[in-house]
């Protein structure tokens, strides 16, 4: 290497990705219908983005009841930082119990069925409900609880973008002694991500559908955290660099090359290479990360904001905020 690399210390992107389709606010709605028949109610979110992945409509629709939250893909994401969250969330949550899992460990679908199995004394069925949003892998939770279980086969569709799951679908049973029951629902996206990092995090790690995300933008903001952690050596040696790179492009090309990606003309296909690479991202094979910010500070202040209304404010309610702020701004600067 010659001159020493320094990675950019800051990424810019203002484009707010939203994607909030009609199922959601129906599945949203039905939730909230078949709580009462609920015994638990346990939300699942995405263990690398786990301030991202909180939806705060959940909070207001499923609040009140008996919940735990599972930080799902655990596998994924960087184990140290399961300590931060777990405590945060003890002093924001003390009554909800918090699991990291991944849905190939036969012990973590065990831990989940055993804390569930516990409720049973003194009902002597237990009603599960499984919540969160898109594609943070809860039907296929559903699928691994069932084989650890009842050793029966997949129930319910996976895939790997989101929205496969559409609608809420029928109870099924993934224990005998005592019986639980469990009922999927569809991925519930926040109607308007307000911060425009914070959408991005969500499409790079399969919450928004690829096409509303711009995939070499995804690929930019990958690089951009890889570089952050120093973590330069995968990505150089699996695609013949010889240097680290802040530049995308350069990335796109030499991963076209190393994996032949051509369009009809000759030339590189840099969209075939940005899908390639986030494959490799979202299966593991770039390393394990968390991509937000879990210090303690920032972890209260998301946690503090959540239980407060002014996240959940609508696109219309927001700009006018916005606007009320920058007038307050521009009399301050007058005065
Ligand atoms: N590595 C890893 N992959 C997982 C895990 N759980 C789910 N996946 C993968 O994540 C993708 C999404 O899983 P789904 O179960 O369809 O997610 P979902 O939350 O039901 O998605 P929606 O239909 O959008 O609500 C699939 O490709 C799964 O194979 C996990 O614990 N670890």
């Amino acid at each position: 290497m010659g001159q020493r690399f320094i990675p950019r210390s800051t990424f810019h992107y203002d484009r707010v990705i939203n994607w909030f389709p009609g199922h959601m606010a129906k599945g949203l709605r039905v939730i909230s219908e078949r709580l009462n028949s609920v015994d638990l109610v346990v939300e699942v979110r995405d263990a690398r983005i786990p301030v991202s992945s909180v939806n705060p409509n959940f909070e207001k629709v499923v609040g009140k009841k008996k919940r735990l939250i599972v930080y799902n893909k655990a596998d994924l994401a960087d184990p140290t930082q399961q300590q931060p969250i777990t405590r945060a969330l003890a002093e924001h949550n003390p009554n909800t119990p918090v699991l990291f899992t991944s849905c190939h460990s036969h012990k973590h679908m065990r831990s989940l069925l055993d804390y569930a199995a516990a409720l049973a004394d003194p009902i002597p069925q237990v009603n599960l409900m499984i919540v969160g949003m898109p594609n943070v892998g809860k039907s296929s939770l559903l699928n691994a609880l069932r084989h650890v279980g009842v050793n029966k086969g997949k129930a319910a569709a996976t895939g790997n973008q989101p929205g496969v799951t559409r609608a809420v679908v029928g109870t099924v049973k993934v224990f005998e002694h005592p019986a639980i029951y469990l009922i999927d629902t569809p991925g519930v996206m926040i109607p308007h991500l307000s911060d425009p990092v914070r959408s991005l995090r969500v499409a790079l790690t399969g919450g928004i559908r690829d096409h509303l995300a711009d995939e070499q933008v995804m690929v930019d903001y990958l690089l951009y955290e890889l570089n952050k952690r120093h973590q330069y050596d995968h990505y150089m040696s699996y695609y013949n660099m010889s240097e680290p790179t802040n530049n995308v492009n350069i990335l796109l090309e030499s991963a076209a090359k190393r994996i032949g990606a051509m369009s009809k003309g000759g030339e590189l296909d840099l969209n075939m290479a940005s899908k390639f690479i986030l494959k490799q991202y979202r299966q593991g094979k770039m390393g394990q990360y968390t991509l937000d910010d879990t210090s303690p500070e920032s972890l209260d202040t998301f946690f503090n904001q959540v239980k407060t209304p002014h996240l959940e404010l609508s696109r219309r309610q927001e700009k006018k905020l916005q606007k009320l702020a920058q007038r307050k701004e521009e009399r301050r600067k007058k005065d």
